[in-house]
């Protein structure tokens, strides 16, 4: 087997897996499996299907998940520049499956960064409710709001956040939330080498401890009623089994809604949720990382541990019975890589912990991330991010806006829906937004996406932004130039050269949307059948 794995890692999964372990060891012997998941926002799978020039084959957990084979390029070609498909890790779809989005849920991705799972559940949601994508790690936010954007999510706010400062501001706001945690990554071993050089046992134990801060802040952050789903891409019990075992005795207002093994997905096994962590997690001591509410209470001024009642032990065990519902993909088992996925909901009568932070104060984000269409980051190079407050459009500035909504879109079908009262148009600095949460929420977060980026408040005028040319619809446009996919300008427009249009008379001096068919590529401004190009430079053919 060219690929090494660690000592103490294969010696644990043997003494795990017992007689599997043959199976699961040959699975490193066979080619990853790659996926692609297409883009409903867009179009249907069975569509895409028809369209396709890969070679598809269904992913059976998935309705619009497809295996393409070895050899084959999804990531360059101008479908993927269209937004038409996410390409994903076959297993990583299932999380998402398992959370029971539907259009109107107001939905949070804790640990979204690079954004497969938010633009499926975006998808799910088909432009209506709220998603809050947010991920802790700038560097990562940037790859998450570029594929927000290109995948045209008009619904969504990108944070840059610890999750408790989310709870703090948000309180028990979502109807779904998705924790896909940060995680020692056994099972991309095959995928991604580098997790096997970073993997120690040490490492184990210290996502075990993000885990667990993550979901404290997801629990305050679910309504009673609420879904949460928590996934990973590791096998090691103590991210999985226990992790979930732990939360649920800390947390008796959360339970685990089975879930099926279907697929050759194979149930969770409280068998590997040892007494030796349910005796630390009892006691507050979770291998490795610091006491949290209810267990550190147990312990006592001197440091003692004191026994666990009766009734703490006995929730205990229920709790680590029940993950005998949670699920485990193994790649000895199905065409994907390894994941878990376990499905909790809180309570219908569990009061709300946390209630949203009502006080008025001015909203306010710290932006330093993302893209115009000149392909800079914003606030970019103006030193380091700062505050300004997030405020509604003033009188001249809507009237700017208006003047490009009435010249570009088509009026009927989108100036009416974008900036209404339910979802304001707000600006930050030269930025404007089309908010779907109250701006108060927001107040004091780093957002570097306060919602659909618009454009930008420039002298006199309104420059669309690259977002919205992905958000929108044909139809919603005035001036469109439709290209074939055999048409060489495509390819052309995507390196960002001008491009000549003169077979196109009746498009007019102004703004156009370039479309392939009926998908859009980005925006152009055409004058005497050219078109000059204002593709961004960071999304260009390469
Ligand atoms: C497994 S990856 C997420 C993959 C993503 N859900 C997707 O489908 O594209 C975990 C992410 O958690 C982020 N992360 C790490 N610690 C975090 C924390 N304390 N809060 C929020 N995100 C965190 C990492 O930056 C990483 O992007």
């Amino acid at each position: 087997m060219s690929l090494q794995l660690p000592e103490a890692f294969e010696q644990k999964m043997r003494e795990l897996l017992e007689e599997e372990f043959e199976a699961f060891m040959e699975s490193y012997e066979q080619p990853k499996w790659q996926g692609l998941r297409v883009n409903r926002l867009k179009l249907e799978a069975c569509d895409f299907q028809r369209m396709s020039p890969f070679s598809l084959t269904a992913i059976p957990w998935c309705a619009e998940g497809f295996y393409y084979a070895d050899g084959e390029r999804p990531g360059k070609h101008p479908f993927y520049h269209a937004g038409l498909y996410y390409i994903q890790e076959p297993s990583a779809m299932t999380p998402v499956e398992m959370l029971d989005v539907r259009p109107g849920h107001k939905v949070l991705d804790l640990c979204a960064a690079p954004g497969g799972k938010s633009t499926q559940i975006a998808a799910k949601l088909a432009g209506s409710g709220v998603l809050v994508s947010n991920d802790l790690h700038p560097e990562r936010v940037k790859a998450l709001v570029k594929n927000i954007e290109m995948a045209g999510v008009r619904n969504a706010v990108v944070l840059n956040e610890h999750p408790a400062r989310i709870a703090d501001s948000f309180g028990a706001y979502f109807d779904r939330i998705l924790v896909d945690a940060p995680c020692s990554g056994e099972g991309m071993f095959r995928k991604d080498e580098d997790m096997v050089k970073h993997w120690s046992p040490q490492r184990v134990c210290d996502y075990a401890g993000m885990q667990e801060e993550i979901l404290e802040a997801a629990a305050a952050l679910l309504k009673p009623g609420g879904k949460l789903v928590y996934s990973t891409c590791t096998f090691s019990p103590e991210e999985n089994e226990a992790m979930i075992a732990s939360f649920l005795g800390q947390h008796p207002q959360f339970e685990v809604v089975p879930l099926s093994p279907t697929h050759g997905f194979q149930s969770g096994r409280p068998a590997w949720v040892t007494e030796k962590q349910t005796d630390q997690a009892e006691h507050g001591e979770q291998v490795g990382h610091a006491e949290h509410g209810e267990q550190a209470e147990q312990v006592g001024q001197a440091g003692q541990v004191s026994e666990p009642s009766e009734e703490t032990g006995a929730r205990q065990e229920a709790a680590r019975l029940e993950t005998a519902g949670t699920l485990r993909l193994w790649p000895h088992l199905v065409e994907g890589e390894g994941h878990y996925v376990a499905l909790l909901q809180k309570m219908p009568d569990a009061q709300s912990i946390e209630q949203a932070n009502t006080e008025v104060r001015t909203a306010s984000v710290d932006s330093s991330y993302g893209t115009d269409r000149s392909g800079k980051d914003h606030g970019k190079g103006q030193g380091r991010p700062r505050k300004q407050e997030i405020r509604p459009l003033d009188t001249e500035e809507r009237e700017r806006w208006h003047a490009f909504a009435s010249s570009v879109l088509d009026q009927t079908k989108t100036a009416e829906s974008i900036g209404q009262t339910d979802k304001p148009l707000i600006s930050w600095k030269q930025f404007v937004y089309e908010c779907p949460v109250s701006p108060l929420l927001l107040s004091g977060l780093k957002a570097p996406r306060p919602g659909f980026f618009v454009g930008e408040l420039k002298k006199q005028r309104f420059e669309p932004s690259q977002a919205l040319a992905m958000g929108l619809r044909p139809e919603e446009v005035q001036q469109v130039i439709s290209l074939d996919m055999a048409d060489e300008r495509v390819i052309k427009y995507l390196k960002g050269e001008t491009i000549d249009i003169s077979d196109f008379p009746h498009i007019q001096k102004g703004y156009g949307l370039i479309c392939l068919g009926p998908y859009p590529l980005g925006w152009g401004k055409s004058m005497q059948g050219m078109l000059k190009n204002a593709y961004p430079a960071g999304w260009r053919w390469q």
